[in-house]
C-alpha cells in the first residue's frame, strides 16, 4: 500500500518546515524474506514520530536503513536535505543518531570511553552532563565504571547518552523503554520533550502503547514490511492501533486472574538469602502467578536468579513441592525449574543456532533415543513452539540470529514453557514483544499456573504486573517490604511501596571496595604486579648468587626483554581484536634468515636497506593475514597457522643449516648502551609507553579496543571494523619483523629454528599482562613487564642451579594462576556494587 498518501505533513501538529529526515521507497530483502517494502517516511524538527508494529513488521530493518547500518536495496535516505550513504559514522556526522534496541556498547570500554565513540572530543564535564540528563538516581553510573558491568537498564541509559552526546538533529529510540520502570520512563519523556523543544526530529519505536500514545505527535504502523498508516497520533483509539499492528482485533490482553488452589504448595522458599538479596520467604499455591516487583537492582533479579539455581544461596531453603534441589544450575533444572533470563542474548539464546537447535536444547533427553538426536521429534518440537506463539520466521531452520527481537524472545519463552517445568521463572517475559502476542504469552502462563505450575515474573512493566500477576512481592534493598494482593495489586500501590521504601544504597565502605576492585581490575594492574615479580625473582637470585646480577646479565636480560616485548606487541595488536597471531615466531625467524642475508658484511642494500627490505617483508605477511582473515572472514588462528607451517618451511629452503654471520657493525648498533641499560630497551619502553597512550588516549587505539570487545556493536555506530583488524595485522607483521632482525644480531648467525619459540613466547608475555584473548583488553606496557618476567626467570635459572624444566613449570604456572587470576577479578560484577 502506498504510504505517501498518509504521511503529508499536518499543520496542527507541524509547523512549516522541511522535514529533518526523509525515506524515499526503502526495500530491502534478507533472502526471501521481504523485510521492507518500499517504505516512505519523513520525520520533522519538534516531532515525536513514533513507529509501531508487530514483531517482524520492519522497524527495526528501517531504522538500521536509515543509520546506515543496513545499505537499502533501493531507495534513499535524506538527513537534512543531503542524501546519506550506507555507513554509519558519515550517518551520524550528518546528523542522525540511534539508541539501539540492544545496545551496541563495547563491554571493555569504561562509560566514558563509549561515549567518546560517538564523539572523540567529548570533555568529561559534559560527557557527566550527558549522564545525569539521561540518567535516574536510580540508574546512575561512573563515567570510569566499565560497560561490561553495568546493569540491562544501565546498559540502555548508556546507549541513550551516546546517541545524545553527537548532538543529533534526528534522533531514533528503538524500544528505549524495555527495561525501565515508570521513574525512568517518565525521566526519559521529559528528556524528549527537552529535545523536541530544541527542534530535535524524534523517531520513536515501542511495543508499550500506553507510552506510544502519550508522547506522540504522529504515528506510523508497519506491518510485512508495508507501511500502512500514518496520521497524527491524536486521532487514533487505543484498539484501532492495537487492530492495525496485529490486523485483527485483540480483545483483552490479560486473561482473567486466577483461583487460587488450595492444593499443596508448590515452591516453598523459607529465609532465603543471598548476594543482593536477605530473608525472603514465599510459598506459591496452585493456580496463581506471583509477580516480583521494585526499583531496579533492589534484590528482585538477584532473587529469581537464586531460585534458577544461578547465584548461590547463603542461608535459607528451596523446596519445590516437597523435594530441596541440590545447588547448581543443572540441578534446579533437572529438578524442574524453567528460566527466561532478562538478557536473551548472552544468557538465552545461542544465536549463530537456528531455531529448531535452540528449542531442542531446552530438553535434549528428552529428543534423544539412546544418546543419539531425534532429528524428527526436535523438528516436531520447534514447529509446535513456532506455531503455538506465532513466531515469524520463514522456517525453524532460520537462525536465531536473523530473527526480530521480539521474534528472539518468542523463542526462548517457548523452549523454557516447552520443558514442562513445575516452576516458571520469567524475567521480563514479553520484552520486545508486540501487542498481539503479549496476549499469548499472559494466556500461555495463565494456563500453565492453571495447570499446577508456580509461575514467578519479574517485570519492569507497571502494567504487566497489574495485569498479569495475582500476588506481588516489592522489594527495596534486597528484602520483600510489601506483599500486594488481590485488589492492591496495582500501578499504584506498588509504586507507592516502592517510594514508602526506596532509599540509596549508601556506604563508604562499599565504595572503598569499589574503587580497590577497580584498581584490582584496571587494564595496568598487571604492570606493576609483574615488574614487582621480576624485582623479586632478580632479587632472590642475587641475594642466593652474588653473580647474577653483573652488568653482563642485566643487558642481556634487558635485550631479551625488548626482542620478546616486540613480539609480545606484535601478539597483542591482534589478540586486541580477538584474534591470536601464531605466525609470530616464524615471521620473526624468516627476519631472522632474511637478516642473514641482507644484514651481512657484504649485504648489497648496506645495513640500513636489509632493514627495511625484512621490515617491508615482515609487513607484507602481515597485511596477507589481514586480507585473508577479513575477506575470507577466516579465523586469525586458521590463517596463521597455515603460514605458520609455510613461513618455517620457507626458512628451512633458505637456511637448511645455520650460516650467513651477521654484520659485526650491526650488532654492535644493537648492543649501544646508554648507562647499564642497553638503548633498544629504553627505545622499546618509550615505544610501549607511546602505544599505551595511543591505545587508551587516541580514537585508533579506543577504536581498536572497542572493535575486539564488541564488533557487531562497532561496525552500528560506525567503527570501520575491517580497516582497523587490517591495520592491526599490518603492525604485528612489522613487529614480529623487527623482533626477528633484533634477535638476528642477538644470535649472529641465520638459523631457521631461532624464532619459532616467541609465538608461544609472546602469548605467554600478553596473557601474563592481563590481556583478555576473546578481544577487547590488553596494554602494552604489561605486556613489556610479562616479557621481564619471563627473560628473568629463564635468566636466573641457572645461577640458581635449577634446569630448563623448572622454567617450564614456573612460567606455565605463572600464566595459569595470572589467567585465573584476570578471569576472577574481571567476573562481571566484580568490580561492581551494582
Ligand atoms: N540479518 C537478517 N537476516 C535475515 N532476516 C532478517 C535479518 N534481520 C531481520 N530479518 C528479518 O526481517 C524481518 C523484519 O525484522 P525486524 O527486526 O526489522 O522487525 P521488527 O519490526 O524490528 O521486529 P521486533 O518488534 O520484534 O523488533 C523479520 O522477518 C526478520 O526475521
Amino acid at each position: 500500500m502506498n504510504s505517501q498518501a498518509h504521511n503529508a505533513p499536518v499543520a496542527a501538529v507541524v509547523p512549516d518546515s522541511a522535514p529533518t529526515l526523509i525515506l524515499e521507497g526503502i526495500t530491502k530483502s534478507f533472502g526471501p524474506v521481504k523485510a521492507l517494502k518500499g517504505i516512505d517516511l519523513k520525520a520533522w524538527p519538534g516531532e515525536v514520530h513514533a513507529i509501531v508494529g508487530e514483531n517482524g513488521a520492519g522497524k527495526s530493518t528501517l531504522i538500521n536503513c536509515a543509520a546506515g547500518v543496513l545499505k537499502p536495496d533501493t531507495g534513499s535516505v535524506l538527513i537534512k536535505g543531503e542524501k546519506a550513504p550506507a555507513l554509519p559514522g558519515v550517518v551520524r556526522g550528518m546528523g542522525l543518531s540511534v539508541a539501539f534496541q540492544h545496545p551496541a556498547l563495547a563491554p571493555d570500554l569504561t562509560v566514558l570511553e563509549n561515549l567518546r565513540l560517538a564523539r572523540r572530543d567529548l570533555g568529561v564535564a559534559e560527557a557527566q552532563q550527558i549522564l545525569d540528563r539521561v540518567s535516574t538516581k536510580t540508574l546512575a553510573m561512573d563515567l570510569s565504571d566499565r560497560a561490561g558491568e553495568l546493569s540491562l537498564a544501565q546498559g540502555h541509559v548508556l546507549e541513550i547518552a551516546r546517541a545524545l552526546a553527537s548532538r543529533p538533529a534526528v534522533f531514533i529510540f528503538d524500544e528505549p523503554t524495555e527495561p525501565f520502570q515508570d521513574p525512568e520512563v517518565r525521566h526519559l519523556f521529559r528528556l524528549i520533550a527537552e529535545l523536541k523543544a530544541e527542534g530535535t526530529a524524534i523517531i520513536y519505536i515501542s511495543h508499550r502503547l500506553h507510552e506510544v500514545m502519550s508522547i506522540a505527535d504522529r504515528l506510523s504502523v508497519l506491518r510485512d514490511g508495508d507501511l500502512i498508516e500514518t496520521r497524527p497520533a491524536a486521532g487514533f483509539t487505543p484498539d484501532e492501533i492495537v487492530n492495525l499492528i496485529v490486523g485483527r482485533p485483540l480483545g483483552q490482553v490479560f486473561p482473567a486472574k486466577g483461583q487460587i488452589g488450595t492444593g499443596p504448595k508448590l515452591l516453598t522458599v523459607a529465609g532465603l538469602s543471598g548476594p543482593g538479596f536477605r530473608d525472603v520467604s514465599l510459598e506459591v499455591r496452585p493456580g496463581e502467578i506471583i509477580g516480583l516487583a521494585g526499583v531496579e537492582g533492589q534484590g528482585q533479579r538477584d532473587f529469581l536468579r537464586a531460585l534458577a539455581g544461578l547465584t548461590p544461596v547463603t542461608e535459607g531453603d528451596i523446596r519445590i513441592g516437597m523435594a530441596e534441589p541440590r545447588p547448581g544450575v543443572a540441578n534446579f533444572r533437572r529438578a524442574g525449574v524453567g528460566f527466561v533470563p532478562d538478557d536473551r542474548h548472552s544468557e538465552g539464546l545461542v544465536l549463530s543456532l537456528s531455531i529448531r537447535e535452540n528449542e531442542g536444547l531446552g530438553q535434549l533427553a528428552a529428543i534423544s533415543d539412546g544418546g543419539v538426536l531425534n532429528a524428527g521429534r526436535e523438528k516436531a518440537l520447534a514447529e509446535q513452539i513456532h506455531a503455538d506463539l506465532r513466531v515469524k520466521a520463514p522456517t525453524v531452520e532460520t537462525p536465531v540470529s536473523a530473527l526480530s527481537g521480539g521474534n528472539q524472545q518468542k523463542v526462548l519463552m517457548g523452549r523454557e514453557m516447552a520443558t514442562r517445568p513445575k516452576v516458571m521463572l520469567v524475567d521480563e517475559p514479553t520484552k520486545g514483544v508486540d501487542v498481539g502476542s503479549r496476549s499469548d504469552i499472559y494466556t500461555k502462563l495463565r494456563e500453565m499456573a492453571e495447570a499446577g505450575v508456580a509461575v514467578i515474573v519479574s517485570s519492569a512493566d507497571g502494567v504487566e504486573i497489574e495485569g498479569l500477576c495475582d500476588r506481588v512481592l516489592v522489594f527495596s534493598r534486597g528484602t520483600v517490604v510489601a506483599e500486594l494482593s488481590g485488589a492492591d495489586v496495582n500501578d499504584a500501590r506498588i509504586t507507592e511501596a516502592n517510594l514508602k521504601a526506596t532509599g540509596q544504597r549508601a556506604g563508604t565502605e562499599e565504595d572503598a571496595t569499589r574503587k580497590r576492585s577497580r584498581w584490582l581490575s584496571s587494564d595496568q594492574m598487571p604492570a606493576a604486579i609483574l615488574i614487582l615479580l621480576s624485582l623479586l625473582v632478580m632479587g632472590v637470585t642475587q641475594w642466593q648468587n652474588a653473580y647474577f646480577l653483573s652488568a653482563f646479565s642485566i643487558q642481556g636480560i634487558l635485550t631479551l626483554t625488548t626482542i620478546l616485548a616486540l613480539a609480545g606487541f606484535a601478539q597483542l595488536c591482534v589478540m586486541l581484536n580477538g584474534g591470536i597471531d601464531l605466525s609470530i615466531g616464524p615471521v620473526a625467524g624468516l627476519a631472522v634468515v632474511l637478516s642473514s642475508f641482507l644484514i651481512t658484511d657484504e649485504a648489497p642494500l648496506g645495513i640500513a636497506g636489509g632493514v627495511l627490505v625484512i621490515l617491508l617483508a615482515c609487513t607484507l605477511i602481515g597485511l596477507m593475514h589481514g586480507l585473508l582473515v577479513e575477506a575470507l572472514k577466516l579465523p586469525a588462528i586458521v590463517v596463521t597457522l597455515a603460514t605458520y607451517t609455510g613461513l618455517q618451511g620457507l626458512s628451512l629452503v633458505l637456511r637448511p643449516s645455520p650460516a650467513g654471520m651477521i654484520s659485526y657493525d650491526f650488532t654492535d648498533m644493537v648492543g649501544v648502551l646508554a648507562g647499564p641499560v642497553p638503548l633498544i630497551f629504553l627505545l622499546v619502553v618509550l615505544g610501549g609507553i607511546a602505544a599505551e597512550f595511543g591505545l587508551f588516549r587516541r580514537p585508533g587505539g579506543r577504536a581498536l579496543r572497542a572493535v575486539g570487545s564488541n564488533p557487531k556493536s562497532s561496525e552500528m555506530i560506525g567503527l570501520r571494523r575491517a580497516r582497523i583488524v587490517l591495520l592491526a595485522f599490518v603492525g604485528s607483521g612489522a613487529l614480529a619483523g623487527l623482533a626477528g632482525i633484533l634477535l638476528s644480531a642477538q644470535v649472529g648467525i641465520g638459523s631457521a629454528t631461532t624464532g619459532v619459540s616467541y609465538t608461544l613466547m609472546s602469548v605467554t608475555a600478553v596473557v601474563l599482562g592481563g590481556a583478555q584473548i576473546a578481544g577487547g583488553r590488553g596494554s602494552f606496557l604489561a605486556t613489556l613487564a610479562g616479557a621481564l618476567f619471563i627473560q628473568s626467570i629463564i635468566a636466573a635459572l641457572p645461577f640458581l642451579n635449577l634446569g630448563a624444566v623448572v622454567q617450564y613449570i614456573l612460567i606455565g604456572g605463572a600464566t595459569f594462576v595470572a589467567a585465573a587470576l584476570f578471569a576472577m577479578i574481571r567476573k562481571p560484577g566484580a568490580a561492581s556494587a551494582h
